[in-house]
């Protein structure tokens, strides 16, 4: 089975990261970045780019791929493949996507907000954001595999910090 691709986009300043918290679907009631599925016909970068406008209406155009990371859930042959991507800047106005303004056909709904580097919500954040949060924070790249039974329990993960990512 090919892996589902998707992106997580982290907008960040020196001492801050702007998340999103998912008040819908796949992930509800997490914060998280933004991103989503890689639609058909777009490169991945350009899911990237599209999902931040969509669920947050800031633009990027420095997206860096910092990240990626495989997800497997226990009984489920389908592995997630998100590629995590940061920017340090980005034009527009940051808005909670609502579902009223609804103009793209896959609108995601997400409240953003800025956080403190020293007050990333992990609590409230899916399960393996610990692990490789502190990598991100620190301008590291990183590669891992998370085994999740349920959406809250790891079984199993590997997790490398990597030079480059695709080596
Ligand atoms: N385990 C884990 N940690 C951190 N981030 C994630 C995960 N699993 C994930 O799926 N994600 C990220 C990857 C994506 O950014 C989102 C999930 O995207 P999803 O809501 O399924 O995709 P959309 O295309 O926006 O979905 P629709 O709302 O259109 O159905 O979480």
């Amino acid at each position: 089975m090919l892996n589902k691709l998707l992106t997580l986009v982290l907008v960040r300043e020196p001492s801050r990261v702007l998340l999103g918290l998912k008040k819908k679907g796949f992930g509800e009631g997490k914060w998280n970045g933004f991103g989503g599925k890689v639609e058909p016909g777009e490169t991945i970068l350009e899911g990237a780019k599209r999902e931040l406008l969509e669920e947050s209406g800031v633009v990027s155009n420095s997206l860096e791929e910092i990240g990626l990371l495989k997800f497997e859930f226990v009984g489920d042959p389908q592995i997630l493949e998100v590629h995590v991507f940061t920017s340090n800047t980005f034009e527009g106005e940051i808005k909670e996507s609502d579902g009223s303004t609804r103009i793209f056909l896959h609108f995601a709904e997400m409240r953003p907000q800025w956080f403190y580097t020293d007050k990333i919500p992990l609590h409230q954040m899916w399960a393996d954001d610990k692990y490789w949060f502190p990598m991100f924070l620190k301008g590291s790249k990183f590669k891992g595999y998370f085994l999740f039974e349920g959406h809250e329990k790891i079984v199993k993960y590997q997790l490398d910090e990597v030079e480059k990512l695709n080596s």
